[in-house]
């Protein structure tokens, strides 16, 4: 049976970073697929956006919607401090089985908890079955329709806190607008776009911040 493309790319991964060197594999995951197969991993130059939206959130408790591969996993937990805790959910086995792999070998399997299933199932267990509190950040990048009805269930659940950093990928292409149109409309989230391209392309794309306020 032949290999999938993200099984490719963590071979690729294995064979060419340094294993418990998270930015080593960032790095090896942007050279495969700018150079030889394209991927939705959230790219380094909106990578150097999450990079400091994380830094300024400065999580101890963060969430990931749509783990993928884990590229932002291991992104995002290579600037945690040092207790701070990853838990980045993905629904698609394959891609899990992928991304665990990714995780351990960057070297960051303490800082993460990968959670199999969907983010609709999963986000209303957070606080009993995975022990949190409030989220302190949260990096939306699985389906798109989904970052609406799954920020509101965030909401519901009280999840969010004060001064809690929501950071959506994708919100031009493929596209976000009625998470846009929510977030924009909500006297309880404070929005700033940051204009930047699609990963490993040209087209346009951009990031939305928006705190919550309470
Ligand atoms: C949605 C995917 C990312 C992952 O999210 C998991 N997922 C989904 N829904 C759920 C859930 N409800 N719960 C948990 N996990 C969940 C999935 O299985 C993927 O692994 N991301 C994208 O589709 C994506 C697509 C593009 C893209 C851009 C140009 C094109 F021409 C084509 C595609 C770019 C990006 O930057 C993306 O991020
Ligand atoms: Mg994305």
């Amino acid at each position: 049976m032949n290999q999938s493309k993200e099984q490719r790319i963590l071979n690729f991964v294995l064979q060419n970073a340094v294993r418990g060197d998270p930015c080593s594999v960032v790095d090896a995951i942007d050279k495969y697929c700018s150079q030889k197969e394209w991927a939705m991993n959230v790219g380094d130059e909106k990578g150097k956006i999450l990079d400091k939206t994380v830094e300024e959130a400065n999580p101890s408790v963060a969430l990931e919607l749509g783990t993928y591969c884990g590229y932002s996993a291991v992104r995002i937990s290579r600037l945690l401090k040092a207790g701070a805790r990853l838990l980045t959910v993905e629904f698609n086995p394959e891609f899990a089985a992928v991304a665990k792999q990714m995780i351990e070998f960057a070297g960051v399997q303490d800082k993460v908890k990968l959670l199999q299933g969907p983010s609709e199932e999963i986000i209303p267990q957070l606080k009993k079955k995975y022990e949190v509190d409030t989220l302190d950040f949260v990096f939306l990048d699985h389906w798109k329709d989904r970052y609406t009805p799954d920020t509101k269930l965030l909401q519901e659940c009280n999840l969010l806190r004060k001064g809690s950093i929501l950071l959506a990928d994708n919100v031009i292409f493929p596209g976000a607008p009625d998470f846009l149109n929510y977030v924009r409309k909500s006297p309880h989230f404070q929005c700033t776009n940051y204009p930047s391209h699609l990963e490993y392309m040209q087209v346009e794309d951009a990031m939305e911040k928006a705190v919550f306020l309470g």
